[in-house]
């Protein structure tokens, strides 16, 4: 079923055949691929009740224990993909006792590792069985790695090198990994080898034994997976779905509209002012910029307007990095600007190393994590809008960018500024999306409709006041003062985790988590309300401050007159895009809360406000009625003046 070779033939009819194909597979359920009660109850509470299509395909091939690769969007539920099925082959085999894990799920990052960590840790609970999974991150010290390997669990999330490192300081012994291992995963296999895990595989896989079952899941195809597959796998059953897409136009997920504006470099702070203050794009946002200073930089001008971000970085503590991303789900902010060079590992070791050659290591006091990873795989959750305040480096990150939206098929959108300089990339991105210049159907990135000329040039003196404002001094001031808050947050955070370490990260449990804070943080109120009741308010406000990510970081109060756009700034077209924006959330709203099978059927340009509106032609009819009107309007304004 749905598992196709990559054969030849009419596109067109194979597309089509396999859309029917689809459509009768849309009513598989859970229970019809044999997925055990418990693991459906526990979906059910996370209000999971049908399949997506590569759980469909990949979990009936699993459970019958074939290697598989498996390829599909991002978004598409790739992990439940692989982990239902890991949990109910570990259900049948639980009270067998083993000296090492007898699975490991290998993943580039630790914020991937603590993802699927609670993933997994959280279907557990919910089926009530006594499974052990833990995660191991490189900086864990190795008397922690041990405690975490006594046992020993029966999963390990982890990153290859980690795993390398747990080899060669003899906590995991590789005679045992050799008897006990019965399945290997490779999540997020595109990006492995790119983040310089290969020498770590290749330490890995000859501990490996044959009978060992291995799974590899990507997002998108590269040489990288090519070779993964030829290092790890035998005789693997490929999936290729029609969802999955087999060409280039089918990378990006259908529910995300993909726009772009054209403007220079100079001009991006103007214009993406203008997107927020004039409310264009829908919340939640997370705007992509490529380096640390321009997003604080960002976040810095910003706050001048009244827009309020938090800033994810490779330089902040870990702790205080999984608890922004957790907060941003949880919505207590909408806007988070993420620095994501979009350079592979390796290409960004290379450049620390000659940096590192020109300054010295004091003058170097950024720190950076080498298994930190924002973008790639993370499940953002309610992201309606991606806007790449720069453009990635290369497409692939391009796809991973835009994938943060339209997750388990909920619609989004994505913005993307483009300078005449990033034009070259800009043109790749477009190529790989299967847009071609001479072709006249709709294609994939489109301009964005909604932002006219007027809109942004009526901001422009006080976007170019602000933005003369925020200097280089003033930058490297919030870095520093950012690093510090985040470091004295971290501590705080780490402690609370070490003593509930399911809180963080876990949707479920977030609720729980805020209790706990909020519950020890009102009984250490009350204690300060008896004793010191004035200065309770101080305290209190101090506190919750000092953990919120969104904080102010600039040392100028932002300005009251810029927090709102006067409305004789307004034209008539722009409230009316601004209105239309809103329609068109209230109106996908309905539309996708979850994944539904028939979502494809429901879906199209002529119910989308968005595509179908246009700001420009608004703006060029409304002058041409006002042109016509001219002496209309002009009469009825002297009437107004008049007091008639
Ligand atoms: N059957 C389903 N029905 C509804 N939602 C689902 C289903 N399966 C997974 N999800 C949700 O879809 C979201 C995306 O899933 P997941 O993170 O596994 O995607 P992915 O394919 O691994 O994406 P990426 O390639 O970006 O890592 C998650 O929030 C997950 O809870």
């Amino acid at each position: 079923m749905g598992v196709v070779a990559n054969g030849s033939g009419n596109r067109d009819d194979r597309k089509e055949e396999e859309e029917n194909r689809g459509e009768q597979e849309e009513e598989i359920s859970f229970e019809e691929l044999g997925v055990d009660p418990r693991l459906i109850r526990a979906l059910s509470k996370k209000s999971i009740t049908k399949p997506t299509p590569i759980q469909r395909e990949a979990i009936p091939l699993i459970l019958e224990g074939k290697d598989v690769v498996a390829r599909a969007k991002t978004g598409s539920g790739k992990t439940f993909a692989y982990l239902l099925p890991m949990l109910q082959k570990l259900f049948s085999e639980s009270g067998s006792r083993k000296n090492t894990p007898s699975t490991f799920i290998l993943v580039p990052t630790r914020e991937l590792c603590q993802q699927v960590y609670n993933e997994a840790s959280s279907l557990l609970e919910f089926c009530r069985v006594q499974l052990k999974v833990v995660q191991l991150t490189a900086s864990m010290p190795v008397p922690d790695m041990s405690t975490a390997l006594a046992g020993p669990p029966d999963i390990v999330v982890s990153t290859p090198a980690c795993i390398s490192t747990c080899m060669s300081k003899g906590v995991l012994r590789t005679s045992n990994v050799k008897d006990s291992l019965s399945l290997l995963i490779l999540d997020e296999a595109d990006l492995l080898l790119s983040y310089g895990y290969e020498d770590d595989l290749k330490a890995l896989i000859p501990h490996v034994p044959r009978r060992c079952q291995c799974l590899l899941m990507s997002a998108t195809s590269s040489s990288d997976v090519e070779k993964l597959k030829k290092l790890v796998l035998h005789n693997p059953v490929i999936l290729t779905l029609s969802e999955v897409g087999h060409s280039t136009d089918d990378i990006i997920p259908k529910n995300v509209q993909q726009f772009w504006i054209s403007c220079s470099a100079h001009d991006k702070l103007l214009y993406i002012l203008a997107l927020l203050k004039l409310e264009l794009i829908q919340k939640k946002v997370l705007i992509f910029v490529n380096s640390i200073d321009m997003g604080y930089r960002l976040k810095l001008f910003l706050e001048q307007f009244g827009i309020n971000s938090g800033v994810l970085n490779a330089e902040l503590p870990q702790n205080s990095r999984l608890h922004i991303l957790e907060e941003f789900n949880a919505g207590l902010f909408d806007y988070l600007i993420a620095t994501d060079d979009g350079r592979t590992k390796k290409e960004q070791t290379g450049r620390e190393n000659h940096i590192r050659s020109r300054y010295s290591k004091k003058k170097l006091r950024q720190n950076m994590d080498a298994e930190f990873g924002v973008v790639r795989g993370i499940d953002f959750k309610n992201v309606f809008t991606v806007v790449n305040l720069d453009m990635p480096h290369s497409s692939a990150g391009y796809v991973h960018r835009i994938g943060r939206t339209g997750r388990a098929y909920i619609t989004g959108a994505s913005v993307s500024l483009v300078s005449p300089e990033e034009e070259e990339i800009f043109e790749e991105i477009k190529l790989m999306l299967g847009d071609d210049e001479n072709q006249d159907s709709s294609k994939s990135i489109e301009p964005f409709p909604l932002l006219t000329k007027n809109a942004v040039e009526s901001l422009r003196y006080r976007a170019e006041d602000v933005a003369k404002g925020v200097t280089k001094v003033a930058i490297r001031e919030a870095r520093a003062q950012d690093l510090r808050n985040e470091i004295l947050n971290s501590e705080k955070l780490k402690a609370h985790f070490e003593d509930n370490p399911r809180d963080l990260g876990n949707k479920e449990n977030f609720g729980r988590y805020s209790f706990h804070l909020d519950f020890n943080f009102i009984c250490f109120c009350m204690i300060f309300w008896e004793q010191f009741n004035s200065q309770y308010i101080i305290l209190a406000s101090a506190m919750t401050d000092l953990l919120k990510h969104d904080k102010l970081l600039s040392k100028k109060a932002p300005s009251s007159h810029l927090r709102d756009v006067p409305e004789y700034l307004l034209d008539p077209t722009t409230k009316e895009a601004s209105k239309i924006v809103k329609l068109s959330r209230a109106a996908m709203k309905i539309d996708t809360k979850r994944w539904r099978p028939g979502f494809k059927k429901g879906f199209g340009r002529s119910r989308d406000p968005l595509k179908t509106f246009s700001a420009e032609e608004k703006s060029r009819k409304g002058q041409k009625r006002r042109e016509d009107n001219g002496e209309v309007i002009r009469h009825k304004k002297k009437k107004a003046k008049q007091g008639i």
